[in-house]
């Protein structure tokens, strides 16, 4: 039985189904934290601080217990695309990304509360798409999808049909590297698959 408690700093969907694939139990416990960013600093830099705010600001609320955050940008040209703030945005992003290969970074940060130990990593992974016209951009744009992800697309959803190639790992893209977070996970004590779901 699990009997270290864990907990998700996330109010990502696609995050929580992909950690309760690795049959943990764990809890979810969002906090507001600024998203805001400094200019100029390395996207993978980028994404690990982030997911350390995300983790810190929870882990802090709390007296045990390990806390995962995460974040994932979308990064081309040198440009960070995280979630476009309108319908407008996330055309801009597409028209961006079409025709081209961009790389997706997911930051993770693993951080115990009661001032414990603390781990940070990042994963990347170069993701191919085809040219978008317009309308195809339009009508995607139109279904909402594009508007709580970075970059403007889901390689899980519809977006899938614009994606023939990437490089490295898929989940990462979705928003968490399972099996980097399973390396980790490890190093901080759990066993993986302690409770079998389904069962
Ligand atoms: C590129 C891409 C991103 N995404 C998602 C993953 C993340 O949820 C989101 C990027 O925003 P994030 O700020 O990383 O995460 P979030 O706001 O959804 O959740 P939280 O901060 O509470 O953890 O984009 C996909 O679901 N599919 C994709 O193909």
């Amino acid at each position: 039985m699990q009997e270290k408690r864990l907990v998700l700093a996330s109010g990502s969907p696609r995050r929580k189904e992909l950690l309760a694939g690795l049959g943990l139990s764990f809890e979810v416990i969002v906090s507001d934290v600024d998203e805001t960013i400094e200019p100029g600093i390395d996207p993978r830099e980028v994404v690990q601080a982030l997911a350390y705010r995300k983790a810190k600001a929870v882990a802090n609320s709390l007296s045990h217990g390990l806390v995962i955050g995460a974040d994932t940008i979308v990064v081309c040209d040198g440009l960070i695309l995280g979630k476009p703030v309108d319908e407008e945005d996330a055309k801009r992003m597409l028209s961006k990304l079409s025709g081209r290969a961009h790389m997706v970074y997911t930051g993770v940060a693993f951080v115990e509360a009661g001032g414990g130990r603390e781990a940070l990593d990042v994963r990347g992974t170069e993701v191919c798409m085809k040219e978008l016209s317009p309308e195809l951009i339009a009508r995607y744009v139109a279904t909402g999808d594009p508007m709580d992800k970075a970059g403007a697309y889901g390689i899980q959803g519809a977006a899938a049909t614009f994606i023939p190639e990437i490089h490295g790992d898929y989940f990462n893209v979705v928003g968490l590297p399972v099996s980097l977070v399973a390396d980790h996970l490890i190093e901080f004590g759990y066993q993986i698959f302690a409770t079998p779901q389904g069962r």
